[in-house]
């Protein structure tokens, strides 16, 4: 058989290492002064000029390919965020010299579709943005769906180490493509990828887990109890962004889960599409609490889904089982 998105899996792969090198660039630059103010313009300027690099890229390659991301520049446009749109100007510049403010502007806006449609990319340029001011975990996530369902994917995780267990060297990029495997790069540099497999853990009890840092986005004591109906003995890994879907996907962490903290919150597509397909071609299962698969052809949100189970496959049932006895609505 013919390998199919061979293309589209090599711009994304590209797209999302540039962008890496942006969000690297101004992480980098965040001091304590920064923290102190709680000035999230960091954050703001990385998550433009990371959709500018990647929405870029895609025109390039793909101009009829519409983009569903996250961001879009109308606050960067208004007068008084002049000196916003300078820096962000100014870290894409360090990539693409030629850019100007009003392409930079106009890429960010190719990621402005809103509606569901046969075949487009969701990006989320900055995933985790509360981890990127930590200085912690956060990734840059895009993927192309094709019918409603994930064709390819690109996660790049600037802080992850490149080797489970290894402080060093950090950033790794994950792709797949479906039917194909999921692989693990190195952010920097030629080397070749690695094959990325789920764990073989069987006993629920053994279960590492591991859910979102915010309890706001995730409930922490609901999950404890799921744990403790398992049996599960070990603390959970808390970190931010889709690297919770990498963990999964290369053995290092058997579950994630997302439960829903209150009625209200829906969960975007650009959260949660590349992390599916990354953990379900290294092996693993994702569903909602209540075990339906994420529907990625309702718009920008997953409007019929409730939270998010992902698990190395074989504790996946009684993970749910537990989730529904402990009655997570
Ligand atoms: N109440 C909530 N429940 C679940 N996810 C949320 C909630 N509020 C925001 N999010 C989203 O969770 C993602 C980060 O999750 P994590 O905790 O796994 O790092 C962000 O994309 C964030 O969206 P947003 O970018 O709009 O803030
Ligand atoms: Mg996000
Ligand atoms: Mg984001
Ligand atoms: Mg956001």
């Amino acid at each position: 058989m013919d390998r199919m998105f061979t293309a589209e899996h090599e711009v994304a792969l590209a797209a999302v290492r540039e962008a890496a090198v942006l969000c690297r660039n101004i992480q980098a630059a965040i001091g304590p002064d920064v923290l102190e103010k709680k000035d999230r313009s960091p954050v703001t300027v990385a998550d433009f000029g990371s959709q500018a690099l990647i929405c870029r890229r895609l025109a390039e390659a793909f101009p009829d390919d519409p983009v569903m991301a996250e961001e879009d520049s109308a606050a960067l446009r208004e007068p008084a965020q002049a000196a916003l749109l300078d820096r962000v100007v100014a870290e894409v510049r360090r990539l693409v010299p030629e850019a100007t403010a009003e392409a930079v502007c106009a890429w960010i806006d190719r990621g402005n579709l809103t509606a569901y449609r046969p075949r487009f990319w969701t990006l989320d340029p900055i995933d985790g943005t509360k981890g990127f001011l930590r200085g912690d975990q956060y990734a840059i996530a895009l993927a192309l769906v094709v019918e409603g369902q994930v064709q390819v994917a690109a996660l790049a995780c600037p802080n992850l180490p490149l080797t489970p267990g290894a402080d060093a060297p950090r950033g790794v990029v994950f792709t797949a493509v479906r039917g194909e495997g999921a692989l693990a790069w190195p952010l920097e540099g030629e080397g070749e990828p690695v094959r990325v497999q789920v764990s073989a853990t069987a006993d629920p009890a053994q279960a590492r887990f591991c859910e979102s840092f915010e309890s706001a986005h995730s409930a922490h004591d609901a999950a404890a109890e799921v744990a403790r109906r398992l049996g599960i003995t070990l603390p959970p890994r808390r970190l931010d962004s889709q690297a919770k879907y990498a963990m999964v996907a290369r053995g290092e962490a058997d579950l994630y889960l997302r439960l829903p903290t209150r009625p209200g919150y829906v969960e975007k597509v650009w959260d949660h599409a590349a992390g599916v397909l990354i953990v379900t071609e290294a092996g693993g299962r994702v569903t909602d609490i209540h075990g339906r698969p994420l529907r990625f052809d309702l718009g920008p949100t997953l409007a019929k889904n409730r939270g998010v189970v992902v698990s190395n496959g074989r504790l996946h049932a009684a993970v749910l089982e537990a989730i529904a006895a402990v009655g997570v609505a």
